[in-house]
C-alpha cells in the first residue's frame, strides 16, 4: 500500500509483485498512477482480522493518503505528518496550504493517544502521537499563514534521486513484465 507516489516510496512495488505472486499493489486514484487498486476516502483495507481506513491527505503530493487501524490507536502518515515537523511541499504537487488543512481537518481529529508513524525520520525517531504532535509540532501549531510562510522557506536541498524515472514494470502499474 503506497502512500504516495514519489520515486522512494513506490519503487519497491513492482519488485514485490514480482517476488510474490497475486500480491496487490494499492495507491490513491489522485497519485496519477496505475495499480492493481486505487484507493479513495474511507476506503477499508483489509488484512486477517484488522483493517486500515484510507484518509486523503494531499499537501506533500496530491494523491497522498493516510492509513488508520481500525481502532483508531495507529496511523501511517506516510509523508504528510512527520514528528515535530511535515513533508515538504516545494515540488510534484506539493501545497502547503492543502497540507495544513489534511493535518488539522483529518489527521489531527484522531484520539491523542493514536501511534503517529510516519514514512520519515531524520533523528532516529520511529513513533509519536497526536497528542504530541497537536502541542508540540513547531509547523502545524502555527497559524496556516505562518505555516505557509515556513514551508516556503525551508530552503531543503531537493532529494537526489526524487527525478529519477522508473521503468514502468518497477512501479505499481498492473502490467508488469
Ligand atoms: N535529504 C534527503 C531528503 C530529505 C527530504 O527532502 N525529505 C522529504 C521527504 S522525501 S520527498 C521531506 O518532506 N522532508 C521534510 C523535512 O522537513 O525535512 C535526500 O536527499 O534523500
Amino acid at each position: 500500500v503506497n502512500t504516495h507516489c514519489h520515486a522512494d516510496h513506490i519503487t519497491g512495488t513492482g519488485l514485490m509483485k514480482k517476488r510474490l505472486v497475486g500480491l496487490k499493489s494499492a495507491i490513491s486514484k489522485f497519485s496519477g498512477q496505475t495499480a492493481d487498486i486505487l484507493l479513495s476516502e474511507n476506503d477499508k483495507i483489509t488484512f486477517g482480522k484488522h483493517f486500515l481506513t484510507v484518509l486523503e491527505t494531499p499537501g506533500h503530493t496530491d494523491g497522498c493518503v493516510s492509513l488508520v487501524i481500525g481502532d483508531q490507536s495507529m496511523v501511517f502518515t506516510g509523508d504528510a505528518l512527520l514528528i515535530r515537523g511535515c513533508g515538504r511541499t516545494d515540488f510534484q504537487q506539493g501545497s502547503p496550504e492543502k497540507l495544513y488543512e489534511s493535518i488539522h481537518r483529518k489527521i489531527f481529529t484522531l484520539p491523542d493517544e493514536c501511534l503517529v508513524y510516519p514514512a520519515h525520520d531524520y533523528l532516529g525517531q520511529t513513533v509519536s502521537t497526536i497528542g504530541e504532535e497537536r502541542k508540540f509540532n513547531p509547523r502545524l501549531t502555527k497559524s496556516m499563514d505562518a505555516f505557509v510562510n515556513i514551508m516556503k522557506n525551508l530552503n531543503l536541498p531537493k532529494p537526489a534521486k526524487i527525478d529519477i524515472s522508473v521503468p514502468a514494470n518497477l512501479v505499481c502499474g498492473v502490467h508488469q513484465v
